[in-house]
């Protein structure tokens, strides 16, 4: 299938800009607290993902930053929504711990939400995935790292989607969104490796015809993208995982997020999605 044969879904984003970026803290293995962020660099980087989505259509809410907060920018951390309900996050490390009440007070000024503050750790869109269109809508997560598994369990009381659980194994893929992404409503591309055998399987199984990524492309960041069902917006480092979703019939739309990186995150970590 061509790209063009694809039909985008609009979608509503939630970014907040890197105004107080920096990397002061080490909590993945990713962020070296002894090279010093651009952070100009950053904020310029991070606006042209912001035009890159409204340039498609979409249409992104800005979350304001806050002082002390450097991770900030990486707002899909900050809860995840499924048709309405938002399931809060909590964060693992203090560092972050603030983030959460940020973008609680966000859903609740906004008053069309149905928003539910959780008890388990969980980070968001770092560790679920919604696919409405997969098996009726199902929600993958991620454990191992950050979230706790029990929070799987509490986000499908709170969705009432079935989640499936799905163990990650490598440090350097500490959430979901480093090691699978969801390219439509039901198709799925995923680094292998990042999992356990048993999680691998679960995958196999549910998705026969996802886009296998390998190491390298997880390493570049190429997971860790955004996609509305036609454009695949993800990282300009990640060259061959352009070429593998293209082949798999969608458009890669590539960004520079070098800055991000930093931190430990790329495109999708910057995005949140707004499913009301
Ligand atoms: C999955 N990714 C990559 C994200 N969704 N978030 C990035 C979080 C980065 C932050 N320094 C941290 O370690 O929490």
């Amino acid at each position: 299938m061509s790209y063009t044969e694809r039909l985008p879904r609009n979608r509503t984003y939630l970014m907040c800009p890197p105004e107080h970026f920096t990397v002061e803290y080490a909590i993945n293995p990713w962020m070296d607290t002894t090279v010093t962020v651009d952070a100009g660099l950053a904020l310029k980087q991070w606006e042209q993902l912001r035009t890159t989505l409204t340039g498609l259509g979409h249409v992104v809410h800005v979350l304001d930053p806050e002082p002390g907060l450097p991770d900030m920018v990486y707002s899909a951390n900050g809860a995840f929504s499924v048709d309405g309900t938002v399931y809060g996050a909590r964060f693992k490390y203090p560092q972050r711990t603030a983030e959460a009440v940020a973008h609680q007070a966000f859903y609740l000024a906004a008053e069309s939400w149905k928003f539910v503050a959780p008890e388990q750790v969980n980070e968001g869109e770092g560790d679920f995935a919604y696919l409405p269109g997969a098996y009726g809508g199902i929600v993958l997560a991620g454990y191992g790292f950050r979230t706790d598994p029990a929070a799987h369990a509490e986000a499908q009381e709170v969705l009432g989607r079935p989640v499936i659980s799905l163990r990650l194994v490598d440090p350097a893929f500490y959430h979901l969104d480093t090691a699978l992404a969801a390219l439509d409503d039901r198709h799925v591309t995923y680094y292998p490796g990042a999992f356990s055998p048993a999680s691998q399987r679960v995958l196999a199984q549910l998705f026969p015809d996802a886009v296998l990524a390998d190491r390298e492309d997880a390493e570049a960041f190429g997971l860790n993208l955004v996609s509305d069902g036609r454009h695949v917006i993800l990282n300009t480092e990640a060259v061959a995982m352009g070429h593998k979703v293209r082949e798999a019939g969608y458009l890669p739309v590539h960004v520079d997020l070098s800055e991000l990186k930093r931190g430990g995150g790329s495109v999708k970590c910057a995005v949140a999605e707004l499913r009301a």
